[in-house]
């Protein structure tokens, strides 16, 4: 069989043979040829260090409240890599990930960022799904930020840009007061909820549809027509419901529709596209260039919002936006996280063409050296300094690390039963 093309690890050899051995014997395949040569089985060494070269030494990560978790990877340079790995509900499984994926890491190039990523999805075996990738993305974000600190130039220098020279970002609204202070504030895109007065169950009455709609438009007159106004389903109204929900919101304008129902079977979700001229939105929850390739095959929706901290980091996302290019659909990352991932998004903004706007929770007052600031016109602007262009404040964050952050539960008044929230 022809050698595979990656330098083989020598030193490792004779822990590869017992490795192989070790697989053979369990699946019962001693003496056969099924399994592939030992050479294809062997771990890639770290290479020598040459002068001027730079190897990752460590990764750290912590929690950090309300319910994040930061991630620094450590190289014998000095340079230090930030990164949000964080999968909400999931902090300590996420830090484990980390830590069975750091072996692999310590004494590599941490400039081989494609490589690394592939590496780590591929060699997973079990490839995906919301941890894994969740850790993936963190460390991508890391790799790229050291990358960007030691050529220094900021990270979308990297990956062409800018394309922009400032990014839209938007804030939340649930009624038409919030609505007065966010336009105040200078935001010209706001998302709220349905409003609802008690959790949605499969068929409503009318009474549940006047109360969201009259909302909504409660916002819409708050806001003005030149506002525009995302709403967000959540994934948590049965899809016969966000057909109902969408019609009526029609003459409101809405910018688009979010998570109209859950994305596990896409076809229901393009079901409800093809029954409205709005814009559907979703991504929260789907996971790297595959999870993203239905969606856009089947037009279950026109919006594209991958979380830069789950479906993949920098590299994926630039990958999904290319994809999305193709179908006319636009990129508004989700991100209810940290500054690290605002980062991300403002750098992802700034070096793709279609991007729509990105979400925040915050603008890491307290988090951040130099938080981001909110322009009148609704913008902030790019980082500038090299990699991801943020630096934490240390002093500021001691009083914020650790949490116990659960996710909400949500069960029906009526008769108690689980719902989605
Ligand atoms: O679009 C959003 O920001 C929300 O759907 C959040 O992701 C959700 O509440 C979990 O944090
Ligand atoms: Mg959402």
């Amino acid at each position: 069989m022809k050698k595979p093309p990656i330098k083989q690890n020598r030193v490792g050899k004779s822990s590869t043979v017992s490795r192989r051995s070790a697989i053979q014997s369990v699946l019962g395949l001693a003496g056969t040829s099924l399994l592939l040569p030992l050479s294809s089985y062997a771990h890639q060494p770290a290479a020598k260090k040459e002068p001027g070269q730079v190897r990752i030494s460590r990764l750290e990560t912590f929690l950090v409240k309300p319910r994040w978790i930061f991630l620094k990877i450590h190289t014998d340079e000095g340079v230090v890599g930030l990164g949000e790995p964080l999968l909400e509900g999931r902090a300590l499984t996420i830090q484990t990930a980390i830590k069975e994926i750091e072996p692999y890491l310590v004494g590599k190039d941490p400039r081989q960022v494609v490589h690394h990523w592939q590496a780590i999805y591929r060699h997973a075996f079990y490839r995906g799904g919301p941890i894994l990738t969740s850790a993936l993305s963190g460390i991508d974000q890391a790799l790229w930020d050291i990358k960007g600190k030691l050529l220094g130039v900021p990270v979308y220098e990297l990956f062409g840009g800018p394309t922009r020279d400032r990014v839209r970002i938007y804030g939340r609204a649930s009624n038409a007061e919030d609505m007065k202070k966010r336009k105040q504030e200078g935001y010209t895109v706001i998302k709220t909820g349905v409003a609802k007065k008690q959790p949605a169950g499969i068929v409503e009455n009318p009474a549940f549809v006047k109360y969201a709609i009259d909302n909504f438009a409660s916002l819409r007159e708050a806001g003005g027509d030149e506002m525009d106004i995302g709403i967000d389903f959540h994934g948590a109204i049965s899809p016969q419901t966000a057909k109902l929900l969408i019609k009526e919101l029609e003459p409101f304008q809405p910018m688009f529709i979010e998570e109209p129902c859950q994305a596990q079977n896409v076809d229901v979700m393009a079901d409800i596209a093809r029954g409205t001229h709005l814009p559907i939105a979703t991504g929260e929850r789907i996971f790297t260039k595959w999870g993203f390739r239905e969606i856009l095959e089947k037009g279950a929706a026109s919006i594209l919002q991958p979380d830069i901290c789950h479906a993949g980091g920098l590299t994926e996302c630039r990958l999904i936006a290319g994809m999305a290019e193709a179908y006319y659909a636009a990129i508004a990352p989700h991100n209810p996280m940290g500054p690290i991932s605002l980062a991300c998004g403002l750098h992802l903004a700034a070096s793709i063409p279609n991007f729509l706007v990105q979400e925040q929770v915050s603008l890491g007052e307290g988090y951040l050296k130099n938080p981001f600031k909110l322009q009148s016109d609704g913008s902030v602007m790019i980082p500038q300094g090299p990699g991801l262009g943020v630096e934490l404040d240390e002093d500021a964050l001691e009083d914020k690390i650790g949490h116990d952050w659960k996710n909400p539960e949500s069960y029906h008044p009526f008769d108690g039963s689980v719902v989605d929230w």
